[in-house]
Order: structure tokens, then C-alpha cells, then sequence
């Protein structure tokens, strides 16, 4: 079914046969014996009480050559935590686990001596969950290989793990980085941030800007929003990272600044990935896929734009508006209407129009704000790697904090 396309700058890794599981299994167990494999989950306790992460621990207790597991968790109030903490106990059968309760006091303190430390900023959501999880396992110091994966996905398989640890561990690919990619379809394409927003986006800062490394980086990523990635340790814990959804943003373009195309990789999951579908807009107290895709947008352009002064930053946005909303987004919803046409998907012109329309309002309120506060994006970061080096006693503090 893939093909087997090789992008100019970025080593992709396609999915074109099945390895024996068993076989494959044993091979990441002998290969990762000096190089021990964590799995860091961020995840809302809510999601504790779905299908998906009970089915997934199950899963991850069987996989024999994970060192230990850190559950990285925000949205947990105290008298939830023995419930998070048995699901952990019950589901991972006797496997290391650590439970990392970001919004509990022990390490709301550590996140407090950030801010004595001067970074400012918010500190619950997605980003900072994986960043408390890799500030903990380098704290640690017991392995030496991240994995990490969404927690919302229902149709898992931990061949999800062995085909981001492999890159990473076999000395005869020795990347440094994996990212995963895959498609998101159903009855219909799904995506729709990924594919109405990201994607033209990328192209109208192309058309603006030309073809910058960055730009060039981020467009080889065939699924740049993707939860799922791998790394040696010691190098993810350099990336400087945002506390919430810009985070696989972020990490793009870290990776793009710490390494050379040649120790970094994208791998095809082989699957297409389920998950549960938010609204675009915000219902009741779950934010909208349009506030998420804010974020995500106000990262990217921080990305792209650092080094522009301000008012260039501004009007250089409103070019990049133009040429998204007037070119690119609308031929890239085209192009994807012929793709559900040949699939026999469903497709729906307004839904898609209004995704559309909601992207560009986001991007208007962007300017808006680049225009009265300037360009950044709320607590963006010392690496974990700097934190612990720069901030004494965290180090002991996060690694008490762990449950
Ligand atoms: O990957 C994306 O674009 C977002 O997570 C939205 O996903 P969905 O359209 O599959 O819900």
C-alpha cells in the first residue's frame, strides 16, 4: 500500500512489510541492553477513565523490552490519584512505573522554582507533561532511550513501540530522533488541523518567505502534528519545549537545530490512527480543535518568525493570512476532496470550508495580539537539560515528586 518516496532532506522509513513480532521483540531486547528504553505518556486523568489508555497500559505490560514507564499527568485533583495510581499497578503488571502528577503541590514547587528562575509563562498542558517527564528521566538516569505516544489512540498496537525504538536503538540506523506519521481516517479524512491548517500554512510561509532550511524541515514531515516520537535521551532533553499544544511543533524544529537531517528520521506507523475527534469549537470545559490549532499556530509562527522585529513579524503574517486563506487552504481542501472522491470517503465541502474559516479567524486574533503584545509564546523553556543543570536542587525535587 505505501509507497517508498525518499524526501530531499529528511530519511523516511516506510512501512512495507510486517516483521514477526516475536522476533522483532527479542532483537530490541538484546539491542537495548546497554541502552535502556523508557515510555513517557502525557496524559489527562480523564483519559484514565476511557477506553483507550487502559487498553493501551495492558498492551505496554507486555512489551519486554521497556525499562520503565512515567505516566506524566495534569487535570488530576488529590482524590483521583490512588484511582490513576492502581490503574498504573493493575495494567502494567509489575513493570517500573512512575506517576508524575504535574498539578499536584510537590511538583506545582518545582514548577515555582522555574519561575524564581525567571521563565515565565503557564505550566499545565501537554507540553509541560512531557517536559516534567523528560526532566524526570534524566534526573533519574536509568535509560537511555524516550519513547512517547498519544494516549487517546483505540486502534493500538505496541508495534507502535518497536518501530520508533528500532531508528533509535539498532547501531546500523543510529538516529538520534524518530517521529511517527500515519493517515487519520475513518468513514472520511480526518486531520483536519494537520491537513486544512498545518499543511497550506507551511506553503504560504513558503510563498512569503521562500524556501527557508526551517521551512524546508518542517514540510518533509508527512504528519508533523503527530504525538508519536523516539529519541536518545540525552539528546530530546536538550530541545526547549512549550507547555501545550505546540509541543510536536516545537520539537520539529529543535530537532531541526540540534541535528544534522542524517540523525534524524520519520517513520510510517503503518496504521491509521483512531482517536476520539473533538469539536472545532469549544463545547462545555474541552477546548475546541481551533483553540488547540491556536496554540499550535502562534508556536509555529514564533518558530518561524524569532528573528523578525516586530512590525515586519506583523505584516509579514498578514501576507502569510492572504496567501492561506485566498490560496493554499483552499487548494489544499480541494486536493483532498479528490482523495476522499477516489477512496469512495465521505466528504463535506462546509465542514471542511468551515475549519477553514475557523483557522483563518485564529490567525486574525493572532496578528491581533503579534500586533499589541508582540511575538512569543507563553512559557517557552529551558531544556530539561539546561533546567537541571542551571536550577539547583530541582533535580531532587522532581525526582521526590514521582509517585
Ligand atoms: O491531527 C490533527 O490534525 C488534529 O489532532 C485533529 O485531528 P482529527 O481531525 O483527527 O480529530
Amino acid at each position: 500500500m505505501a509507497d517508498f518516496y525518499q524526501h530531499a532532506r529528511l530519511p523516511t522509513l516506510h512501512h512495507l512489510a510486517t516483521p514477526d513480532t516475536t522476533a522483532r521483540d527479542a532483537e530490541l531486547v538484546d539491542l537495548t541492553q546497554d541502552q535502556p528504553v523508557a515510555l513517557l505518556l502525557p496524559a489527562l486523568f480523564a483519559e484514565t477513565q476511557r477506553p483507550a489508555l487502559p487498553a493501551i497500559l495492558e498492551q505496554v505490560s507486555q512489551v519486554p523490552y521497556l525499562n520503565e514507564l512515567v505516566l506524566s499527568m495534569n487535570g488530576m485533583t488529590e482524590d483521583q490519584v490512588p484511582a490513576a495510581l492502581d490503574l498504573c499497578r493493575e495494567a502494567t503488571g509489575g513493570k517500573k512505573v512512575h506517576l508524575l502528577w504535574n498539578d499536584g503541590p510537590a511538583l506545582q514547587a518545582a514548577h515555582h522554582r522555574l519561575k524564581e528562575a525567571g521563565l515565565d509563562g503557564t505550566y499545565t498542558g501537554k507540553g509541560a507533561n512531557i517536559w516534567m517527564g523528560l526532566t524526570y528521566l534524566r534526573a533519574a538516569g536509568r535509560s537511555r532511550i524516550v519513547i512517547s505516544h498519544d494516549t487517546d489512540i483505540l486502534n493500538y498496537s505496541s508495534s507502535i513501540l518497536s518501530k520508533l525504538t528500532f531508528p533509535i536503538a539498532h547501531p546500523r540506523l543510529g538516529y538520534s530522533f524518530a517521529k511517527g506519521y500515519y493517515s487519520r481516517v475513518a468513514d472520511r479524512l480526518y486531520g483536519r488541523v494537520t491537513r486544512l491548517l498545518i499543511f497550506p500554512l507551511i506553503q504560504a510561509f513558503q510563498d512569503v518567505l521562500g524556501a527557508k532550511p526551517l521551512l524546508q524541515h518542517l514540510e518533509s514531515f508527512r504528519y508533523p502534528l503527530s504525538g508519536e516520537f523516539a529519541g536518545d535521551l540525552d539528546t530530546i532533553s536538550r530541545f526547549s519545549l512549550p507547555p501545550a499544544w505546540g509541543l510536536e511543533i516545537a520539537m520539529l524544529c529543535e530537532s531541526q537545530r540540534h541535528l544534522s537531517p542524517a540523525q534524524q528520521c520519520q517513520v510510517d506507523l503503518g496504521f491509521h490512527f483512531e482517536h476520539r475527534h473533538r469539536q472545532l469549537c469549544t463545547a462545555g470545559l474541552e477546548p475546541g480543535l481551533v483553540a488547540a490549532a491556536a496554540d499550535v499556530v502562534r508556536c509555529l509562527t514564533f518558530q518561524i518568525l524569532r528573528d523578525a522585529e516586530e512590525r515586519a513579524a506583523e505584516s509579514l503574517l498578514r501576507l502569510v493570512l492572504e496567501r492561506y486563506s485566498h490560496h493554499r487552504a483552499p487548494e489544499w481542501m480541494q486536493r483532498y476532496e479528490h482523495v476522499a472522491l477516489v477512496n469512495g470517503l465521505h466528504f463535506d465541502p462546509a465542514d471542511e470550508s468551515f475549519a477553514i474559516r475557523s483557522f483563518t479567524e485564529a490567525l486574525e486574533a493572532l496578528i491581533t495580539t503579534v500586533a499589541k503584545e508582540g511575538l512569543h509564546v507563553p512559557g517557552m523553556r529551558l531544556s530539561p537539560a539546561q533546567a537541571l543543570e542551571q536550577i539547583p536542587g530541582l533535580k531532587e525535587q522532581v525526582l521526590a515528586a514521582a509517585l
